[in-house]
């Protein structure tokens, strides 16, 4: 079973408006409330493409409530871990061409609530492997993602981190089975710069990264694709489609987990894996939030993919 760790949830707010002003009333329309949050997004995709998936977190108050019901109601399972004061709430807004996206910082968690998360990770004996996504939030202790770390590694499971906090760059020495960062991330954590133009600088990265402990690295770039690195042979894929984009939100979690809906239990089986990771991303990216997941099919005719390495 594929576990995944959200330990900064969120109501996610889609709201759409034809233009943004400041001092004046700004009408919007198109309000979609949903349970979301890095990991969940992750596990709501895994089971769509029939992964056997559950999801672990922290959660406060209605909103709270609002998302371990939404996830339930979706057929996954939440295993939450209660804590004082309100789930956060997130706002993206989507003005014509022009994404505004306001990501609050969340309910703070105590030391408490952190073992309640370790005594959880310990109990769990069908976790194969845990997915940790997103931000932490406020008062978290700085060694919380180790110590999860740690107790999945002394179960014998494997875990996956899609971190954008400088933590990545320690974290990486634990060996995770995969990591997802995208370009930016790569810069900002690693200080490495990759082209499209010139794909020897993604050969580099993708040593530097495997030098350094990942295992295996699916390096995102938005709407212009994707690198998948074994550490033996390096492979890039693109969706083909154009596609009007709504919003990228959700995008990143669900190729993720398109992708190790497939190649988690068949790693041989890369092309196909990022086949329905990019295809599914470009079918993400149309809709406000996580969308239905309708032209995955469709969109997976496609997708180019080629060895680079
Ligand atoms: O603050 P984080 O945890 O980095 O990101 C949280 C978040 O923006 O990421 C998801 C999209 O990837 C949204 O569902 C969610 O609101």
């Amino acid at each position: 079973m594929i576990y995944t760790l959200t330990a900064n949830p969120a109501i996610d707010y889609n709201i759409t408006c034809d233009g943004l002003e400041p001092n004046c009333v700004t009408r919007t329309r198109d309000a979609v409330y949903s349970p979301n949050g890095k990991g969940l997004n992750v596990s709501f995709a895994l089971h769509h493409f029939g992964k056997d998936t559950a999801i672990l977190g922290f959660f406060a108050g209605f909103s709270g409530r609002f998302i371990v019901e939404g996830a339930e109601a979706k057929g996954v399972d939440v295993h939450p871990v209660w804590t004082d004061g309100i789930t956060r709430v997130n706002v993206f807004l989507n003005a014509q061409d022009r994404e505004f996206n306001m990501v609050n910082a969340g309910a703070a968690v105590n030391p408490a609530n952190e073992q309640e998360i370790y005594d959880l990770i310990d109990s769990l004996e069908d976790m194969e492997c845990l997915v940790i996504s997103g931000s932490l939030p406020p008062h978290t202790s700085e060694d919380f993602l180790s110590q999860v770390i740690s107790r999945v590694k002394a179960r014998g499971a494997e875990f996956v981190l899609d971190i954008s906090s400088p933590q990545l760059s320690d974290l990486i020495a634990e060996e995770p089975l995969l990591i997802k960062p995208n370009d930016d991330e790569l810069l900002d954590i690693f200080g490495l710069e990759v082209s499209l133009e010139d794909e020897q600088t993604v050969v580099d990265a993708m040593a530097e990264l495997h030098k350094k402990g990942a295992k295996n690295v699916l390096l995102t770039l938005g709407g212009k694709g994707a690198y998948f690195s074994n550490g033996k042979h390096i492979w890039y894929a693109r969706c083909t489609v154009p596609v009007k984009v709504l919003s990228t939100v959700c995008a990143g979690d669900s190729t993720l987990a398109a992708f190790l809906s497939m190649w988690h239990d068949d790693p041989e089986h890369v092309e196909d894996a990022l086949r329905l990771a990019m295809a599914t991303g470009a079918n993400v990216v149309e809709c406000a939030g996580q969308g239905d997941f309708a032209k995955v099919d469709e969109y997976r005719q496609h997708v180019e993919v080629r060895a680079i390495a």
